[in-house]
C-alpha cells in the first residue's frame, strides 16, 4: 500500500491537474463506482426549532447515523459567501496551490485526503485542511488578499461552534443525559475544559468526462464527534444505509436542500454512546458538468479528554464497547488502520471473553494432555 510520503511530487502535480483531462487516466480509474444497490429512502431533514427536535435527532442517530438540520440560525449569504470563497481557492493555478500544500505528515493545508494512502486508485477531488486560524495556510495562497476568504471562514466558524454545541447538547438530551454528566461538551473559560480546536476541510470535485470510473472520496466513516457538512447545491453526498441482516446495504444520495446542512455521526460519538449511535459510512461521487465543492466542519472534544462508552448508557449485564481514546489518539489510529480504527479499540463482550477463555482452556487441556504442563 503506497504512503502518501512515497509518492514523487510530479505525481501530486499531474494528480491536481483536473480540468486539463478530458478523459479519466489509468491513475483514476476505478474499477466498480457502483457496487452496491442505491436506495431511495430518505436521510431525516430535521428543524432544529421543532420542540421534539432532541428525539428525532437521536432517532436519525440511531437508525442513519446521519440527518440534515435546517432552522439552524446560519445566514444563507455567509454560505453563499463561503462557497464563493472556497470555489475561489480551488479556481487559483494548480502552482499557486502547491504553495500552500499539505507537508508529508502534516495535517493542515492543500492536499489529498488521507485516506487516498489506503487506495491503488487517486480520488478526483482536492482538499484544503484549515486548524484553528486559517490565516498562516491563506497568505500563502494570497499573499495580500487573503482577507475575505479568512473572513468567511472565521465567520463560518462562529457559527459552527454554537451550533456544534447545541447539536452535542440534543444529541446527550435524546440519550437522556443532561449537560452536567458531560460537561466538556459545553466549553467554558475554565482552561481544563478547553474549546474544541474548530478542523474545516474544503473539498473539492471537478466536473469529470467519465463519472462512472471515477471516486470523489472514497466511503469512510469520520473520526470527529460529528461533522456538519456544507454541500451547495451539487449532488454528489451518499450515505451507505441499512446494514441490515436480511438486506445488503444501499447507497443513498442525500438531496442538496436549500440553506440545509448535513450533520453526520462520527465514529466518538459511536464510542460514546456504545454503538447506539451509528458513525455513518459516506462518499462523495463526481459528476459530468459541474464542479462540486463542500465544507466539512468536524467537531471533536477538548484535545486531552478522553473519550469512552458512558456508564450510564450500558444495560446491567453490558460492559463497554470500546477503550477509552482522546482525539488526538484515534485519528492517529484512524490514519494507520483507516476503516479498522474503530474495530482496533474494540473491547470483547462478556460473551466473547468467556468463549474467549473457553477456547484457552481447551486448547491448554488439549496441550497438557499431549505433552504435560503447559508453558503459558
Ligand atoms: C480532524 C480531521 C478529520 C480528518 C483528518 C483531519 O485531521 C482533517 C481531515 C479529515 C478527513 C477529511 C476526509 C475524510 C477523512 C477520513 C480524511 O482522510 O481526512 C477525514 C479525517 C477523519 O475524520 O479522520
Ligand atoms: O463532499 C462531501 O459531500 C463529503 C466530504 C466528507 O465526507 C469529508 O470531508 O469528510
Ligand atoms: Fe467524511
Amino acid at each position: 500500500m503506497p504512503s502518501l510520503s512515497d509518492q514523487p511530487l510530479i505525481h501530486h502535480l499531474q494528480q491536481f491537474e483536473f480540468k486539463t483531462l478530458t478523459e479519466v487516466p489509468d491513475s483514476h480509474a476505478w474499477p466498480v463506482v457502483n457496487d452496491h444497490p442505491h436506495g431511495d429512502d430518505a436521510v431525516p431533514v430535521i428543524d432544529l426549532a421543532c420542540p421534539d427536535a432532541a428525539r428525532l435527532i437521536g432517532q436519525a442517530c440511531e437508525e442513519w447515523g446521519a440527518f440534515q438540520i435546517t432552522g439552524h440560525g446560519v445566514p444563507v449569504d455567509l454560505l453563499d459567501r463561503l462557497e464563493a470563497q472556497t470555489r475561489r481557492l480551488f479556481s487559483l493555478p494548480t502552482g499557486q496551490k502547491l504553495k500552500a500544500a499539505r507537508s508529508p505528515g502534516g495535517v493542515t493545508g492543500y492536499g489529498i485526503a488521507n485516506i487516498s494512502a489506503f487506495f491503488s486508485k487517486l480520488f478526483w477531488s482536492e482538499g484544503f485542511t484549515i486548524v484553528g486560524s486559517p490565516h498562516d495556510e491563506a497568505r500563502k495562497l494570497w499573499p495580500d488578499d487573503s482577507a475575505e476568504f479568512c473572513g468567511a471562514i472565521e465567520e463560518y466558524t462562529s457559527w459552527m461552534k454554537p451550533l456544534g454545541c447545541r447539536l452535542m447538547l440534543l444529541m446527550l438530551a435524546s440519550l437522556g443525559l443532561s449537560e452536567g454528566e458531560i460537561d466538556w461538551a459545553v466549553p467554558s473559560n475554565d482552561t481544563t475544559h478547553e474549546a474544541p480546536a474548530p478542523v474545516i476541510q474544503l473539498n473539492s470535485y471537478p466536473a469529470c468526462p467519465d463519472p462512472d470510473r471515477a471516486m470523489g472520496l472514497a466511503e469512510h466513516t469520520d473520526s470527529s464527534l460529528f461533522t456538519v457538512l456544507y454541500q451547495g447545491s451539487v449532488r454528489g453526498l451518499q450515505l451507505l444505509h441499512g446494514n441490515h441482516p436480511t438486506r445488503r446495504a444501499r447507497w443513498v444520495t442525500v438531496p442538496p436542500l436549500p440553506g440545509a446542512l448535513v450533520v453526520n455521526v462520527g465514529d466518538l460519538s459511536h464510542i460514546l454512546s456504545n454503538g447506539r449511535f451509528q458513525s455513518v459510512t459516506h462518499r462523495a461521487i463526481v459528476n459530468r458538468t459541474q464542479t462540486r465543492i463542500s465544507v466539512a466542519y468536524f467537531y471533536g472534544p477538548p484535545a486531552h479528554f478522553k473519550i469512552a462508552p458512558i456508564e450510564k448508557l450500558m444495560g446491567p449485564q453490558q460492559g463497554p464497547a470500546y477503550r477509552a481514546v482522546t482525539w488526538p489518539e484515534y485519528l492517529t489510529l484512524k490514519r494507520r488502520l483507516y476503516n479498522q480504527a474503530l474495530a482496533s479499540i474494540r473491547l470483547p463482550t462478556e460473551g466473547e471473553e468467556e468463549s474467549r477463555t473457553n477456547t484457552s482452556e481447551i486448547i491448554t487441556a488439549a496441550y497438557t494432555r499431549r505433552h504435560g504442563e503447559a508453558k503459558v
